[in-house]
Order: C-alpha cells, then structure tokens, then sequence
C-alpha cells in the first residue's frame, strides 16, 4: 500500500505553486497524491490576474469524499482566502479525526496578491493553528499571526513561542526572506532549532513554501517522524531551488524530480 497525502489548498493555473506544487512534491517523495482544491487563481510567473473561491459546500464535499473512502497519511494546508473556508475545512478535517496536519498559513503570493483575505487571520488562529501537527509561516505570516515585525532571528523564535502557544504541535519560521544562509527556526515547544542551508542566487523561487510544506507531510505519510520529515523537507526545497527554471517571464518554479531519490 502506497502512503497517501492530502492537499488541501488552491490551483496555480502555471504550476509552480497551490495544489499543483503540492502534488508533485508528493509524487517525487513516493507519496500518492490527492486533493481538495479550495480556490482557483489564474497565475503565471508574473502575477494573480484572477482568483475565484469554491462555495464551501464542494469544499466540504471533496473532504468528505474522500475520507469516507480513503484511509489519509498526512494533510497539508496551503491557500484558503476566506474565514467562510477556513471554518469548513477545520469541521471537515475534526469530523474525520485528520491527523498529521502540515498548515501552511499562505497569506500572500511572491508577486503580491493576497491569497487570504486579512481579515481571516483570526480564524486561521482560532480554527486552524490548535489541528496542526506544524505550522510552517514565512517571516510575514509569522508577523501577521503575531502582531509584531519578524525581521530577525530572535523575533523569529518569540513568534515561534506565541505561535506554540496558540496550539501548534511544532512551528517552523521560515527565513527564505532574510538575507545570509537560508536558515528556519523549528521550535517544538521545548528548545529551538536551526535548520540551516546555503541559500542559492536565483530569482526562481515560485512555490518554495508550497514544496517544503507538502514535503513535509510526505514524511509523515510515509510515518517519519516529525524531526526527520523537515530535515528531508529542507534537502528537498534545497534542491528543488537549485534546479528553479525560466518557466515564463518572470519568477519561475522551482523543480519537483520525478524521482528525487535518483536524482
Ligand atoms: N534562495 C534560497 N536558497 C535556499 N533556500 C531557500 C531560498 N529561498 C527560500 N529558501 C528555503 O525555502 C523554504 C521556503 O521558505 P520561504 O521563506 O521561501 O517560504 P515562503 O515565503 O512561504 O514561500 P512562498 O512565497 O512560495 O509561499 C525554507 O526552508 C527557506 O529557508
Ligand atoms: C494557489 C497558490 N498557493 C500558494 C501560492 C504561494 O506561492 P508563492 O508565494 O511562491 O507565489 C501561490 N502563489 N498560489
């Protein structure tokens, strides 16, 4: 039997990132691949030209369907752009006793865009964040989760302690937007640790936190523990970015292997 992951997230018409990213992740881990879309956007390299949520009642129904039917490994969360969503996921989700829960809490895309609208960030804290196995913010989700800029590595392990504290199993702040090394904060609510790497000279970086976040819940689903399936998360991204390409016009994606394993 195949581990299997959900993602539960939005569709990036150009791939590199939402659902897309997130299927190709768990494909090049070994992890067969399912989805609960939650939003379309119509995107490219260069932008979100348009979005439209699904009604909640399709939302709702995918989740249904499939965990009714199918036994689920691990469940990432990416985009969810509504509280009206974001309620119907976290129901969804503790109907069926979901577990190994990764949130990604995506608030807004590389070119801008808001892909959750600001004032969900309270429902995202109260319904969403208490579920989660880990929660994986970037520098300005961890801030808008906080309320304070998170602009160093110090204020990256206080918003990991608040963010703990609203219920999270683990946080990981990522620091992809600092400069230096490319180095997360990962706080289990006991110690903090640095999870470092060389950071790598490419604009292409289109999906990063999509890819770590389902690479993430590859582990899991494939029953690592925690610690382990972040550690392979970040080779993965690593890599990943190493081999981002000039899809388009302007930020390209980064690459998900067929088979990381043979790469
Ligand atoms: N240029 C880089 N070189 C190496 N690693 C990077 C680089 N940029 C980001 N990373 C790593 O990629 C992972 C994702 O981090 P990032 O901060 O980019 O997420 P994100 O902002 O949520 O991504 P996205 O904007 O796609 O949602 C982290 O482990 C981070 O350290
Ligand atoms: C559907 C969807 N989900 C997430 C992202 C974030 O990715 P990025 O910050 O790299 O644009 C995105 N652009 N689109």
């Amino acid at each position: 039997m195949l581990p299997t992951g959900l993602t539960i997230a939005g569709s990036d018409s150009c791939g590199g990132a939402g659902i897309q990213a997130d299927i190709k992740t768990f494909s090049a881990l070994g992890v067969y691949g399912m989805s609960a879309i939650t939003a379309i956007t119509a995107q490219n390299t260069q932008g979100v030209t348009d979005i439209r949520e699904l009604d909640t009642a399709i939302i709702r129904a995918q989740i249904d369907a499939i965990y009714t039917d199918i036994s689920v490994g691990a469940v990432k969360i990416g985009m969810l752009s509504s509280t009206e969503i974001i309620q119907t996921v976290a129901e969804g989700l503790k109907s069926h006793q979901a577990h190994n829960i990764v949130l990604d809490p995506v608030m807004i895309s590389k070119s801008g865009s808001h892909l959750l609208r600001p004032d969900a960030v309270t429902a995202l804290k109260s319904h969403l964040i208490p579920l989660a196995r880990v929660v994986t913010p970037n520098l300005h989700e961890a801030a808008e989760l906080v309320g304070f800029a998170v602009d160093d590595y110090k204020k990256m392990e206080e918003a990991a302690r608040r963010i703990h504290a609203m219920g999270a199993g683990h946080v990981v702040v990522k620091g992809g937007h600092l400069s230096g090394a490319a180095c997360d904060v990962v706080f289990d609510g006991y110690t903090f640790n640095y999870l470092e790497n060389e950071r790598i000279d490419t604009k292409h970086t289109h999906g990063t936190g999509c890819t770590f976040s389902s690479a993430i819940a590859a582990g899991l689903a494939q029953k690592m523990s925690l610690d382990e399936s972040i550690r392979r998360a970040k080779v993965f991204i690593t890599m990943a970015i190493r081999h981002g390409f000039d899809l388009g016009h302007g930020v390209g994606p980064t690459h998900h292997f067929y088979d990381f394993y043979r790469s």
